[in-house]
């Protein structure tokens, strides 16, 4: 039988540890166990690249560990603190692989939106900031739909300029995006973690020296 997956911090490890701390989790998915007692741990200043093939449940994961959706069997906590407690969600900044863009609407009322959402105080023209730093000027009023899939990505990404938290969990971030996005996108994952900033990420392509220090783990594909 596969062996799930590695364990990443002793299971001793008291539950009050700094970073967010994924304990003995076990998801199942039609009928497959896609991960069972899996332990993985992120701390402040890592990036980590969790690779797996289609299926192996890295979304899955990602979900649970943003609170997206519940574990059968574990838990999860940021510095000590449970998932289920409201405040957490304050130091995460989650981005599936699906955008979460309002079509009909425009990059900066969907940041509009999106910051209302999550209780931000960003000004107009912050937003128009980060639509820059994505090399989006002059879209900002484009409906949605009418942007490339890049471009559309690059709304999405923009999220993490706007919301001042320790933790990026980023479900596939360089899906669409060109050469100079991905260069973009490094260069600002290199800067977060510098700050002591943690990124938890997928990606079925590899990561450049630009990030920086990388801790490659895998999920298995489990019949
Ligand atoms: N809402 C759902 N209902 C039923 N099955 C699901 C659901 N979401 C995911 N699955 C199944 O769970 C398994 C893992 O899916 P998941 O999206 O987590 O994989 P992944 O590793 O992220 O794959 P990829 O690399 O293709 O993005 C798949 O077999 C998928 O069919």
């Amino acid at each position: 039988m596969v062996e799930c997956w590695p364990i990443f911090y002793s299971q001793r490890a008291e539950p009050k540890l700094s970073g967010l701390i994924g304990n003995n989790l076990t998801s199942h998915k039609q009928d497959r166990c896609l991960f069972q007692h899996l332990h993985i741990r992120l701390r402040a200043g890592e990036l980590v690249h969790l690779k797996g093939p289609n299926g192996a449940g890295k979304s899955s994961l990602m979900r649970i560990l943003v609170g997206l959706s519940s574990p059968e069997e574990g838990n999860v906590s940021y510095d000590g603190v449970d998932i289920s407690e409201p405040a957490v969600a304050n130091n995460i900044v989650f981005i599936g692989h699906k955008s979460g863009l309002n079509g009909l609407l425009s990059a900066e009322e969907n940041l509009t939106y999106w910051s209302a959402q999550h209780q931000l105080d960003v000004s107009n023209a912050e937003i128009y900031e980060a639509l820059a730093a994505l090399n989006l000027v002059g879209m900002e009023e484009v409906p949605i739909k009418n942007l490339s899939a890049g471009q559309q990505r690059r709304v999405a990404l923009a999220r993490l300029w706007l919301k001042p938290a320790t933790y990026w969990l980023l479900d596939e971030p360089f899906t669409s995006l060109d050469a100079e996005g991905i260069t973009l996108m490094e260069t600002a994952f290199a800067e977060h973690v510098s700050k002591q900033g943690a990124i938890l990420m997928t990606s079925h392509q590899a990561l450049s020296e630009r990030v920086g220090r990388v801790r490659v783990e895998h999920l298995d594909y489990r019949l």
